[in-house]
């Protein structure tokens, strides 16, 4: 079957200040309404990669990028990028819940009010929708009003996908989403991310390679700040390409 590009990486070096190497000529697509995995032991930058993709690096001074990142055709490495409209086309979700200190309501509220929605309706509707989508409307209808910090983790993680998907954004990133959360919580957020892809690109770290086999469409095996192979997720899991991503799924090191 024909896949549509949504993006892709081209070059890609990147460095940490202080001229720390962490990405090396990192080439791959991203395919549009699949979900990609990205695999590797500790330390082989997963976590470096993700965050290029809506330029969270950008936060700390000094670190750098070469190369590109197209999204629709368009790099988001120049510096005319409007980071704002970037972050809010590739949204993010980290590992631990992250919730603010204001009610779930609110929680989702904040970024429709920051792209200027302000009409009550609206933002009912949509931070309902939002949690909806997120599959935890049910179990927070009636107290809506309440902080944040009273959900449970899973519920709390739900929120913050809810918060993250409100905005509707094409791609979301996801940070190892699950690592902080008990296995029926795991489970729920597994199957809500299979659901996001019918309308969103998704992008997940994990280093859980039952997860990655579990949700993904497509996976990268890195090393040491490579990229070692991508393909479709069937290949990586059974009969990869390259001895060493061989080694790595069979649990020969890691
Ligand atoms: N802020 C930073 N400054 C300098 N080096 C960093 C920084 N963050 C990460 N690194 C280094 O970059 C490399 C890649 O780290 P990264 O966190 O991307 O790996 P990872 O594959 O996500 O690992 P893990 O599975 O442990 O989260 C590592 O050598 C790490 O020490």
């Amino acid at each position: 079957m024909a896949e549509n590009l949504k993006m892709e990486v081209k070059n890609l070096n990147f460095y940490y200040s202080g001229n720390k190497l962490a990405l090396k000529n990192i080439n791959m697509p991203i395919y549009e309404k699949k979900i990609t995995a990205l695999i590797g032991p500790s330390g082989c930058g997963k976590t470096t990669l993700l965050r290029c993709f809506n330029r969270m690096h950008d936060l700390y001074p000094g670190n750098r990028y070469e190369g590109e990142i197209l999204l629709d055709g368009k790099n988001i490495l120049d510096k005319d990028v409007d980071l704002m409209e970037l972050r809010t086309k590739v949204g993010m979700v980290f590992q631990k819940p992250t919730p603010f200190p204001m009610s779930i309501f609110e929680n989702i509220a904040y970024g429709l009010k920051l792209q200027g929605i302000k009409n009550k309706t609206e933002l009912k509707d949509r931070v309902e929708q939002a949690l909806k989508e997120a599959a935890l409307w049910e179990e927070v209808k009636d107290r809506l009003d309440t902080s944040a910090f009273g959900l449970s983790g899973g519920q709390q993680q739900r929120l913050c996908i809810a918060r993250t998907i409100a905005v509707k954004p094409e791609v979301i990133l996801f940070d190892e989403p699950t690592s902080a959360l008990d296995p029926i919580s795991t489970a729920k957020i597994e199957e809500l991310i299979v659901e996001l892809k019918k309308n969103h690109t998704i992008i997940i770290v994990t280093h859980n390679m039952q997860q990655a086999a579990r949700v993904s469409d497509y996976t990268a095996f890195m090393y040491l700040g490579e990229l070692i192979e991508f393909d479709s997720t069937d290949i990586i899991f059974t009969k990869p390409n390259k001895k060493l991503t061989e080694d790595y799924i069979s649990g020969r090191f890691g």
